[in-house]
């Protein structure tokens, strides 16, 4: 559907309307009494977020590519229906497939002048069938309001039971990740891949990142928290349907060789990823279904 098509469909005058957006994508651009932010339908992919007078909070790269078909450096990817490399086959891409799809818009409103609830949706095709050979259906709502309340619910439409890993991959900006501490994960065992290192560790006291960290912690329901003392904030990340998360700066070396990502950028951004990550994945029965979410506030 063309932008003016979708306009007439879905646009809430005065507070959203669909546009070109970076790299001309088509997105979604949401500003009510709370907050704004855009939402590229390329991906399901929250490019920004900000509450009314305050700084915007996620980080979204300069660098990044913005087209069709390529993934998106920051703001929130969605990771689906496998995090991370592909369980076995190394030529898929990593983070799964709908991050770099285009997505549908099932549905906007706006229930109060402080909220906007936008709903996309992807089902499986023939390029997914190929790549996955599952009936699905993926609804991605993403609330933006006083919180950004991100929930990604996965249907199985098909006769057979599937199995995902998934996550709200959420990228946070931060004045200073050197003066950043992340609490929640206290006494928690996570999976360090830190040069593929691949061993399992205990997390002792709030994490600091004084170096790169790409940890999947396991057995944590609870909420984290970013304390962002240079740019004196505080973000609660609450979530459901979850029971792993993931805590990454590449730091100096992997900077460098990242795609769509500037050599300094690690000193501005940390990532705290709302998962179904490794044994927290999910089996989904035949019409069953899962929903994973993130509830971003500030405290
Ligand atoms: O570069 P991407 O494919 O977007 O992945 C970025 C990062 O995502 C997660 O945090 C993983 O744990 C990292 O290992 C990965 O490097």
């Amino acid at each position: 559907m063309d932008i003016a098509s979708l306009n007439a469909k879905y646009a809430i005058p005065g507070q959203v309307e669909i546009v070109a957006g970076r790299g001309g994508l088509p997105t979604i651009n949401v500003n009510n009494n709370a907050a704004k932010s855009e939402i590229s339908i390329m991906g399901g992919h929250v490019l920004t977020y900000q509450p009314k007078g305050e700084d915007e909070m996620l980080w979204l790269s300069k660098k990044s590519d913005f087209a069709d078909g390529l993934p998106i450096r920051g703001g929130i990817p969605i990771c689906w229906p496998w995090f991370g490399p592909h369980p076995t086959d190394k030529s898929q891409p990593l983070h799964g497939f709908v991050r770099t799809m285009m997505w549908d818009i099932c549905s906007i409103c706006a229930p109060t002048p402080e909220r906007t609830i936008v709903v996309l949706v992807i089902k499986d095709n023939d390029h997914t069938r190929a790549i996955w050979n599952f009936p699905f259906k993926l609804e991605l709502e993403v609330s933006i309001g006083e919180r950004l309340e991100v929930t990604l619910r996965t249907y199985n439409s098909g006769c057979t039971p599937f199995h995902i890993t998934q996550g709200i991959h959420t990228y946070f900006g931060v004045k200073d990740v050197s003066a950043i501490t992340i609490h929640g994960f206290d006494g928690v065992s996570y999976f360090n891949k830190v040069g593929g290192a691949n061993n399992t560790l205990i997390q002792q006291g709030p994490i600091k990142v004084d170096k790169e960290i790409d940890a999947v912690f396991l057995n944590c329901a609870g909420a984290a928290e970013l304390e962002d003392h240079a740019g004196k904030r505080h973000i609660r990340i609450d979530k459901e349907g979850s029971n792993s998360a993931v805590v990454w700066n590449p730091w100096i070396e992997r900077s460098k060789n990242l795609p769509g990502y500037e050599p300094t950028s690690y000193q501005t951004m940390v990532c705290i990823e709302t998962c179904n990550a490794l044994a927290d994945g999910r089996d989904i029965a035949p019409g069953g279904t899962h929903a994973l979410k993130a509830n971003i506030s500030r405290l």
